[in-house]
């Protein structure tokens, strides 16, 4: 037994342990080896207090705070990110319209409408089209998990902007018969709204913005504080920029000259821009127009979808509210941004990763907020490759937004933004058993299990299913990207579709055959299997050198042999011995 290996692993992992009593049925294991020095790392490795048997007894909620806590946290952070000083207003009524920005703090087309007008509409369309088909393969397009993640971001929302003195009209329809409909009887003069950058978002803003041209203003219904001339006028249509950390207009290059390689991007913007501070809204919003009915956030049987229920893994709880909370308690409570460079290539448990994604993407939680408290964590704590690196990660997500801009629809093509020509399998059977976690691997199996359960799963399980699918099963990648699509709490098409089509040698990356060898990827991030057998119970009772390889007679026979063979795979105990956690062994790998 090698101490010196374990602990070193040890010492990088103490605060990860000592978050994990989130998960309840843990708390005893961790009490114990937290208190007793590094050599129990043998103890907790070896007993089955800390193996996948203990953990498949829990369900973690993300974040793990008890509400009262979640509580003081919003106030703190809302008070923080608000502004107390006075603002300037205008006339009239302002319509937001709330897309992908589902949050008050930091949300610049709401900070728009408040500071042009006298009263704010926030409004929030449940368009059906969201509720309908993929492009290609017709899987549901926002499967129940996610679907639930929103309706959860949208009760809050209301709740988070009733505090404030406003409300959330929630409509169901197109937005682009609500809003203008709404803009009439109100008479409002703009409607703001965040802009996004996929044809089916684009197409949606277009139809709004046509929309609006047909209604007329009339002078003396309008309410605008620009209605100088008595000249009939319609509704203006403003759309905002605000996904990203760094603004669009501070770019050094114009989008359709970006970087098309991410590493002369990331070099780039670090050399050039600044990431803007976040906008301080007003503590108070209020009042918002007379509205007879506000409407009621929907429930899950009225978007034709099954109320889910995580029994097993991760439950994500959305919101702002839930996104500031996990903030707080990645960062400041169990200290783990400390140590993130190091742990973020797990797959099993909330705190190996931020677990940020599923609030970006609904826009619950700005990136510039992350980046001001990766920024004051710096000031007050430690600055260290790890703060650094949450950063240069959502510049990942920056960098697929902006080449969804330079690159339009052939980010969903098969030949993706290089139009490269192969041939691609559509095979049922095998997609099904990919899909379904039966292909016979288990790393890819698990991998598919916790995503159809709890709709997320690690960066680094995606890149391997990734790699399974288009490389050793040949298949279309799209289906993959669309069953992602389904799924994903966090699905967000610039990174979903931008990392499919770098993982199946269609987007830009320079490194042509980006291969992930199961044998390897396993012994590296799995050794000692907890993972495979937290979501393959049927694995539990093998011996941890056996569970990734456990054979036919015990698991499902392999789908398809892998491309280069299973030459790497374990032979001996060694395998259950290696370090999960770490660099060095990740080093041939991107993220
Ligand atoms: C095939 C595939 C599909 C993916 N689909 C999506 C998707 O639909 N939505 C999505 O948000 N991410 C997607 N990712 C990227 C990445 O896997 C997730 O962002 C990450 O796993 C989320 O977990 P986290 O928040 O704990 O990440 P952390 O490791 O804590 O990273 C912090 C943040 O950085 C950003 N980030 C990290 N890695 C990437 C990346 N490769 N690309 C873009 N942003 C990144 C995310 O916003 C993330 O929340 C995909 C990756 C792959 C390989
Ligand atoms: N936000 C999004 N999420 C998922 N898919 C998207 C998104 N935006 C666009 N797409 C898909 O990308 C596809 C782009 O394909 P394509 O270029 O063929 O456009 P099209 O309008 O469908 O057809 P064509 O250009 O051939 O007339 C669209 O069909 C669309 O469904």
């Amino acid at each position: 037994m090698n101490y010196s290996t374990l602990q070193i692993s040890f010492s990088s992992l103490l605060p990860l342990l000592k978050t994990l009593p989130n998960c309840s049925s843990l708390k005893p294991a961790i009490q114990i080896s937290v208190k007793s020095a590094s050599r129990r790392i043998f103890v907790m490795n070896s007993s089955s207090k800390l193996d996948s048997r203990s953990l498949s007894l829990s369900t973690c909620q993300v974040p793990g705070l008890e509400p009262e806590e979640m509580d003081s946290v919003v106030e703190q952070m809302f008070r923080r990110y608000s502004s107390s000083s006075g603002f300037k207003r205008g006339k009239g009524v302002a319509i937001v319209w709330f897309r992908n920005d589902l949050r008050v703090l930091d949300n610049e087309a709401l900070y728009k409408a408040w500071i042009s007008s006298e009263a704010v509409l926030p409004v929030y369309c449940v368009d059906p089209r969201l509720f309908g088909s993929t492009c290609y393969f017709g899987f549901p397009k926002t499967g129940a998990l996610r679907a639930q993640f929103i309706v959860e971001c949208l009760a809050d929302l209301k709740r988070n902007l009733t505090k404030r003195g406003l409300n959330l009209l929630i409509q169901h329809g197109k937005p682009e018969e609500i809003l203008p409909s709404l803009a009439k009887a109100l008479g409002a003069h703009t409607v703001y709204a965040q802009m996004e950058t996929c044809s089916e978002e684009l197409y949606v803003e277009k139809m709004v913005s046509k929309g609006l041209k047909t209604v007329v203003l009339s002078p003396t219904s309008e309410k605008s504080a620009s209605a100088k001339s008595s000249a009939a006028r319609s509704p203006t249509f403003q759309l905002v920029w605000g996904t990203t950390m760094y603004h669009i207009d501070d770019l050094p290059f114009d989008t359709n000259s970006l970087p098309d390689v991410y590493t002369q991007f990331r070099r780039s913007v670090e050399a050039k821009c600044e990431i803007r501070d976040c906008i301080r809204l007003p503590a108070l919003l209020g009042p918002p127009p007379s509205i007879d009915d506000w409407g009621s956030v929907p429930s899950l049987d009225k978007l034709g979808l099954q109320p889910p229920s995580v029994v097993k893994g991760m439950r994500f709880i959305g919101g702002e509210s839930a996104a500031l909370s996990r903030i707080y308690e990645y960062f400041w409570k169990k200290d783990l941004l400390r140590i993130y460079k190091e742990t973020r290539n797990g797959m099993l448990g909330p705190d190996y990763s931020t677990k940020f994604s599923p609030w970006l993407a609904s826009g619950s939680i700005s990136p510039r907020l992350i980046h001001e408290e990766v920024r004051r964590y710096e000031r007050k704590r430690e600055a260290n490759q790890s703060t650094y690196w949450v950063l240069f990660e959502l510049i990942w997500r920056d960098y697929f937004r902006f080449l969804s801009v330079k690159y339009g629809n052939s980010l969903f093509h098969l030949g993706g933004p290089r139009k490269v020509e192969s041939k691609w399998s559509q095979d049922k059977n095998l997609f099904e058993s990919w899909r379904d976690g039966r292909t016979g691997y288990p790393l890819i199996d698990a991998n598919m299990k916790e995503l159809s359960t709890t709709g997320f799963m690690s960066n680094r399980g995606r890149q391997i299913v990734c790699s399974f699918l288009v490389r050793d099963m040949g298949i279309d990648w799209r289906m993959g990207a669309e069953w992602f699509e389904t799924c994903l709490l966090d699905y967000d098409p610039c990174s979903n579709y931008g990392n499919w089509t770098y993982g199946a040698g269609v987007g830009n990356d320079p490194r042509e055959d980006r291969y992930f060898s199961i044998p390897k990827q396993a012994q590296t991030y799995d050794p000692e299997g907890e993972y495979v057998a937290y979501w393959l119970p049927q694995l539990r009772m093998l011996p941890k050198d056996k569970r990734h390889f456990p054979g036919k007679m015990l698991y499902f026979e392999q789908v398809v042999p892998l491309k280069f063979g299973d030459a790497g795979r374990p032979q001996s105990q060694d395998f259950a011995r290696r370090k999960t956690f770490g660099g060095k062994q990740a080093k041939d790998f991107r993220r």
